[in-house]
């Protein structure tokens, strides 16, 4: 590998990271980057076919981890219940190109299949300082690790599986800095919502973000994974923190994650993974945590969102003829007119899940909520743990009673209605409380309107129906 850290001066986290698995340098500006981990998923099967027709085989197995989340049931485990003959072909597929090649697979029945942004670091499989890859926008998830995680398509996957390696252009690194301690009933979910809402949805483009500061350092292992999981929103390549004690805590004993002499090893190298002090970046945008509210989006991306406590904005105030036609586009899909109260508008759906927010922080979150509270009436609300492992930790800590006692549906492990590829959709029309990732048109079914927001939010919007500010529901106990 190219050595060349010696004589730098202040390097920054991306820096280390991209010289320590550069292989070769091309004149063009690319660079082929040494892979360590590589996930694929159910969608990532026809990946097979280019290595097929080309007459290879995976070559390095052992660094490569599938799971099944985006076509699988919800409703059961049992293979029967995919009665879709597209997604039990991906599903199959996935499972048998994966198991031909020696890869290890979280498949349907597996006690740890679930999202593989979930999946990853459950099993101790993303750790500082690695180079992670999958074909999914969300891999920037992992960059909570210090990792450098991105998402990738299917040729590069061909491209990685058969080589373990990549070509990349160095992205540009832009540094957010989020200050002060975070209001009650503000999350990391509400912190990245806020960020999009302020940068926009290319607010990051062409760069990697480093997220920094005393908020992001006081944020636990699973809201940072919520923050790094968004970056993608933003426009942003990849999303890193670097790693400290809390990363270190979250990772020790997980099944993955290095042992005894090992352990102490890797630490030791871990925490020299850091901006080093007077690091350049290319861009920097600071945030003010104690100014964040709880967050709902009101449109059609992830920038569409506001404070709870305000009202759908006017397009007339937008300040271009673009952003103005775009605003009354997204107004008309979702319903809404300008000036009314967001605490109104009245929902049909509670989606509480995905790889941005169905961990179990989030679920203990929004059980806290729901605590000895019902399910608004006519509001369908459903609860999908990120993984068969999330479930189980919930079932252990009667979380699971909560939820239904108070009339919510206690769902499988997928991917479920954040995309709603499995067939767990929204009706046209339908409004939905959502803590996934994205509202684009359709997102959860053809004509369904997506309100994106933290758990404790859609929690509060399940009992009342009607997107609701948690902080209310707090002070009420
Ligand atoms: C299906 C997959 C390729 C896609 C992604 O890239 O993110 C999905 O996970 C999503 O969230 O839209
Ligand atoms: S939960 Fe949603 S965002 Fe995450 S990988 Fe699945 S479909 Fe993509």
């Amino acid at each position: 590998m190219v050595d060349d850290a010696a004589d730098h001066g202040p390097r920054t986290l991306l820096d280390k990271i991209w010289d320590r698995h550069r292989i070769l340098a091309r004149e063009d500006g690319q660079d082929l980057l040494f892979i360590d981990r590589h996930f694929i998923h159910d969608v990532t099967a026809p990946a097979f076919e280019i290595l097929r027709a080309r007459g290879l085989k995976p070559h390095a197995p052992a660094r490569t981890f599938g799971t099944a989340d985006h076509y699988v049931p919800t409703h059961s485990r049992d293979m029967s219940a995919v009665n879709h003959p597209e997604r039990r072909t991906m599903i199959e597929a996935l499972t048998r190109d994966a198991g031909e090649a020696g890869i290890e697979m979280f498949g349907l029945g597996d006690p740890r299949q679930g999202i593989v942004h979930v999946v990853g670091p459950e099993q101790g499989l993303s750790l500082p300082g690695m180079t992670i890859v999958c074909a999914d926008s969300h891999t920037s998830t992992h960059g909570a690790f210090g990792a450098l995680a991105f998402g990738i398509g299917a040729t590069e996957v061909g491209h990685v599986l058969a080589t373990q390696s990549l070509w990349q252009r160095k992205p540009q690194w832009m540094r957010v800095l989020i200050e002060g301690r975070l209001p009650e009933g503000v999350t990391a979910k509400d912190v990245v919502l806020a960020l999009i809402a302020n940068i926009g949805v290319a607010g990051a483009a062409g760069h990697a973000i480093e997220y920094a500061g005393s908020t992001i350092a006081a944020l636990s292992m699973e809201g940072r994974l919520t923050i790094c999981n968004m970056t993608i929103e933003a426009g942003g390549r990849a999303g890193v923190i670097a790693p400290d004690e809390t990363t270190f805590a979250y990772l020790q004993g997980r099944p993955h994650a290095p042992q005894g002499a090992d352990w102490k090893r890797a630490v030791a190298q871990w925490r020299g993974l850091h901006s080093d002090p007077g690091a350049v970046f290319s861009r920097e945008v600071v945030l003010d945590a104690s100014a964040i509210a709880p967050m709902v989006t009101w449109g059609t991306t992830p920038e569409d969102a506001s404070p709870i406590d305000g009202r759908v904005p006017d397009p007339a105030a937008a300040a271009t003829a673009e952003r103005r036609e775009a605003m009354g586009r997204a107004l008309a899909y979702m319903g809404l007119s300008p000036g009314t109260a967001l605490e109104e508008v009245a929902i049909d759906r509670v989606f509480i899940g995905s790889c941005t927010n169905g961990r179990i922080e989030d679920l203990r979150a929004a059980a806290a909520v729901v605590q000895g509270r019902k399910v608004a009436e006519g509001v369908e609300a459903w609860v999908v743990p990120g993984s068969g492992l999330v479930r189980a930790q919930a079932e252990a800590e009667g979380l699971d009673k909560v939820f239904v006692r108070a009339g919510f549906e206690w769902r499988f492990a997928g991917c479920s209605m954040c995309l709603s590829t499995n067939g767990d959709t929204v009706a046209p029309g339908e409004r939905c409380a959502s803590t996934s990732n994205r509202n684009f048109v359709g997102r959860q079914g053809p004509g369904a309107r997506t309100h994106l927001m933290s758990p404790a939010m859609a929690a509060a919007a399940a009992v009342t129906g009607r997107l609701s500010d948690v902080r209310r529901l707090m002070a009420k106990g």
